[in-house]
């Protein structure tokens, strides 16, 4: 069977799961969820096993540093997991619920109820624990779904996928609600994005390669969890503690986020007296500052600095470098913002109300924030439960996605026999 062929029975197979899914009650989803989440407790070794081979590999293929800790599955990241899924369980049911019921003149009675998209691929990154978060939210809210995960944890998710299917049967679901895809040809990517008679979206959470792929090929509709390049700009009425703490963790609490910090855009009154010190906290983390003119000339004797190029603004690192640009004030800032960010998360560090607010009412990206590190732009921190992924999209879902985001709403209507007149 060729990759093609393969992928066509996964489509057929996610559809005809998919119908079950839909009828499924929520104490049954439940079930498989906290079948999932003993599985997973009970065969962790096997994981970390599973794991170090995608490390061994991904070590001799020369992956980088930041992208192999995203590939790790610590034994933080397997707790990390069942938590998740705990945490999933608990949250309301969203399959079902009719909401705005209105009486009409006609006397018809019109609402709303939340149902399942019905089968959704999802193309991510190779980090394990996305495995468990989309299968879990997926069958949680009554879809079925292809997961396509980075190749560099092909051995993971083989693994992982093992024990969703043994949640899913154990509950009395289909297997195939969730199947992973055992290969890591990209035709698999190709195939599964030209399936609308199978696949009802695609939710791909990647960089640049895959975005030009799917602007090329695809024929099913997608919400698109792209890439984060990610701003604070730190206004002359700065709190200067919050400033610092904030440019900080927003760039190095974690490199391989896409809700890290990859711009930082400070304001002229202030640079002087902030740049040195920032400088001296990302000296702890050897981050490497690529500056602008004037940024440079305040960073002078900064031991890994470099001039920053127009593709610098661009450029999203995931790794321990920043790019960093003096600024007149917020106009200048927001343009910047308005030219350069993927839309997806923009911080601004001010005590000035007025400026706070024209932010976040002007700068057009699927998280702004008022004094908070760009970190936070996650679908548990916001109290989601887990998230599918950041989306950069208007339509449909924006921001961390969450369960209602794999939902959709369809009219209902209660008659005693009207008729239109
Ligand atoms: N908005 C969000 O929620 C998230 C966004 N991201 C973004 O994703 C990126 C993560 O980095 P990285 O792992 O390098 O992302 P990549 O885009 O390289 O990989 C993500 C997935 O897309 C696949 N892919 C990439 N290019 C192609 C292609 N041309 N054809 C088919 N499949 C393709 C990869 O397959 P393969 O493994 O075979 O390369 C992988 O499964 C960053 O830009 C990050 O910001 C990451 C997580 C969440
Ligand atoms: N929500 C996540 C960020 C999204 C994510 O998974 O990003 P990535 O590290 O690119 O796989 C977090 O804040 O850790």
């Amino acid at each position: 069977m060729d990759i093609e062929q393969y992928m066509q029975q996964l489509g057929r197979q996610a559809r005809a799961a998919s119908r079950a899914m839909a009828k499924a009650d929520g104490a049954t989803r439940n079930r498989a969820l906290t079948l999932i989440a003993a599985a997973i407790v009970r065969d962790a070794d096997l994981l970390r096993a599973a794991n170090r081979l995608d490390l061994d590999a991904a070590r001799a293929n020369g992956l980088a540093p930041a992208l192999l800790e995203r590939l790790t599955l610590s034994d933080g990241a397997i707790a990390t997991m069942v938590e998740g899924l705990t945490q999933i369980v608990a949250l309301a049911d969203p399959v079902g619920e009719i909401s705005g019921m209105k009486f009409r003149p006609s006397g018809i009675q019109v609402g709303q109820m939340r149902v399942p998209l019905g089968v959704i691929g999802i193309i991510y990154e190779a980090r394990p624990n996305v495995t468990i978060d989309a299968a879990g939210l997926c069958i949680k809210s009554g879809n079925a779904t292809i997961l396509r995960g980075g190749s560099e944890a092909i051995h993971c998710n083989r693994a992982l996928a093992k024990l969703v299917k043994e949640g899913l049967a154990g509950a009395g679901l289909p297997e195939d609600a969730v199947q992973v895809v055992d290969s890591t040809d990209r035709a698999a990517v190709g195939a599964l994005i030209t399936m609308p008679q199978y696949v009802d979206v695609i939710v791909p959470r990647g960089g640049k390669s895959l975005i030009a792929r799917l602007m090329e090929e695809a024929t099913v509709p997608m919400i698109k969890h792209l890439d984060g390049i990610c701003h604070v700009y730190i206004d002359a009425l700065a709190d200067l503690d919050k400033a610092l703490a904030i440019a900080f963790n927003a760039k190095c609490q974690r490199y391989s986020p896409c809700n890290a910090m990859e711009t930082l855009l400070v304001a002229r009154p202030v640079a002087a007296q902030v740049l040195p010190k920032l400088a001296a906290l990302y000296a702890t983390k050897q981050v490497e500052l690529r500056a602008d003119a004037e940024a440079h000339a305040l960073l002078a004797g900064y031991p890994h600095l470099a001039a920053a190029t127009e593709e610098d603004w661009r450029t999203e690192y995931l790794a321990a470098i920043l790019s960093v640009k003096v600024v007149a004030g917020i106009d200048e800032a927001m343009d910047h913002i308005d030219r350069y960010s993927s839309k997806h998360t923009e911080a601004i560090v001010t005590e000035d109300y007025s400026a706070a607010m024209r932010f976040l009412r002007e700068v057009d990206s699927s998280s702004v924030m008022v004094n908070a590190s760009t970190r936070f732009a996650d679908g548990f921190e916001y109290g989601l439960g887990a998230e599918i992924g950041i989306s950069n999209d208007k339509l449909h879902a924006r921001g961390p996605v969450g369960l209602e985001g794999l939902t959709s709403l369809k009219y209902v209507v209660f008659g005693h026999g009207e008729v239109r007149n």
